[in-house]
């Protein structure tokens, strides 16, 4: 049973706050994300729970028990770091038993469960090489196996896959939700890679600048951000923005001018905002419509089409307009050196984020996505 707290948690360093606010409830046996760009404090954040970094203020509770002061070893709480750093001179067996013995547990018992996490992590072959014969993905597998051995009701993984290379990093990935299905334990992973954070979190928790962003299901977070922070955080391609001028602010519809003139009404509650505000429209890539289906057209020409294999990203430029977008197309479509293309906008299909660049609330329903 793995049931995290966090009420009003903050840290400082030498008087500077690195953390602040933050409250979070992780539920026994979800997969939890921390995502944000570089020095938002995820590491903080994560090492706190670990016992490795004392609490500034706020209060810790795994399974109610409040653990602020409660060493990391004596906390039920198993990292996995970036840096495997196994015993050169010991077998994978004996690194993964290292711990065990340590805190002097039955010999049957190490066996018993050395052999059951092999077994999870793919390891059983390789028990008796050393890690300098291992692959870079079966080191950080060994290094896993390490923690899954101590059998902790919370699994902490601090950036694992970072020292792997792009295929490797796909395969482990995979392993690791594998992982999770199977021991159903609860899990916190800190990454700055989206596509991570999105494919393995039941929630994404986003921070910045030492604060939670926004906490949700990957596709809420998509598809409902609540800044332009988040917004351009998730998602790749980046989310296309253009400046706009509020026209008219209403609560089912809000009513912009694009820079080229025309008028486009967002399908966003703006009620908050102003005729004249600055506010930013937000497009992702596969968000533009067929022209005949679209409510305003905008004339650009393709600078460079990124053929991927499945589908072709066109970047674009507006004409009268330096502003830039991306285009998602299918991957089989022929496009010319500075084609002109004609791309359509439906207000349903659109974001807005007001001057202060919180998003207002979009009117509409996408199913299976919760706001
Ligand atoms: N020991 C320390 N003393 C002072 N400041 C620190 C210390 N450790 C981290 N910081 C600062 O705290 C902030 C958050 O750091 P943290 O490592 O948690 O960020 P992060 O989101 O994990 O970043 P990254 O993705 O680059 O690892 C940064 O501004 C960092 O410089």
């Amino acid at each position: 049973m793995g049931r995290l707290t966090l009420e009003g948690i903050g840290k400082d360093y030498d008087g500077v706050e690195i953390s602040r606010d933050i409250d979070l409830t992780i539920e026994d046996g979800e997969f939890v994300v921390f995502v944000g760009p570089s020095g938002c404090g995820k590491s903080t954040l994560l090492r706190m729970i670990a016992g490795l970094e004392d609490i500034t203020r706020g209060e810790m509770c795994l399974n109610g028990e409040r653990i602020n002061e409660i060493p990391p070893q004596e906390r039920d709480i198993g990292m996995v770091f970036q840096s495997y750093a196994l015993y050169p001179h010991m077998s994978v067996a004996e690194n993964m038993a290292f711990g065990l013995k340590l805190a002097r547990t039955d010999k049957a018992e190490i066996r018993r469960r050395v052999d059951h996490a092999a077994g999870m992590l793919h390891l059983t072959e390789l028990l008796e090489r050393r890690p300098k014969d291992l692959s870079g993905g079966q080191r950080q597998r060994v290094a896993i196996g390490r923690t899954l051995v101590k059998e902790p009701a919370v699994f902490l993984f601090d950036e694992p896959l970072s020292n792997l290379d792009a295929a490797l990093r796909v395969d482990m990935r995979v392993q690791i939700a594998e992982l999770h299905r199977r021991l159903r334990a609860t899990m916190i992973y800190v990454t700055h890679d989206q596509v991570e954070a999105m494919t393995l979190a039941d929630r994404i928790v986003l921070l910045s600048r030492g604060r939670i962003a926004q906490v949700g299901a990957p596709l809420s977070l998509y598809h409902f951000p609540r800044t332009l922070e988040v917004a351009e955080f998730i998602g790749s391609p980046r989310i296309n923005t253009l400046p706009v001028t509020v026209v008219d602010p209403g609560r089912q519809r809000t009513a912009v001018r694009l820079p080229s003139g025309d008028t486009l009404a967002v399908a966003v509650d703006g009620a908050r905002l102003r005729a004249g505000d600055s506010a930013t429209l937000g497009v992702r890539a596969e968000d533009f419509v067929a022209p005949d289906q679209a409510e305003v057209r905008l004339a650009a020409r393709l600078m460079v089409a990124e053929k991927l294999g499945y589908e072709t990203l066109a970047h674009l430029r507006l004409d009268g307009v330096t502003a830039t977008l991306t285009q998602r197309l299918d991957g089989l479509t022929h496009l010319e050196d500075d084609q002109a293309v004609e791309l359509g906008l439906a207000g349903e299909r659109c974001h807005l984020f007001g001057p202060d660049g919180d998003a207002c609330p979009r009117q509409v329903q996408i199913p299976g996505v919760s706001h």
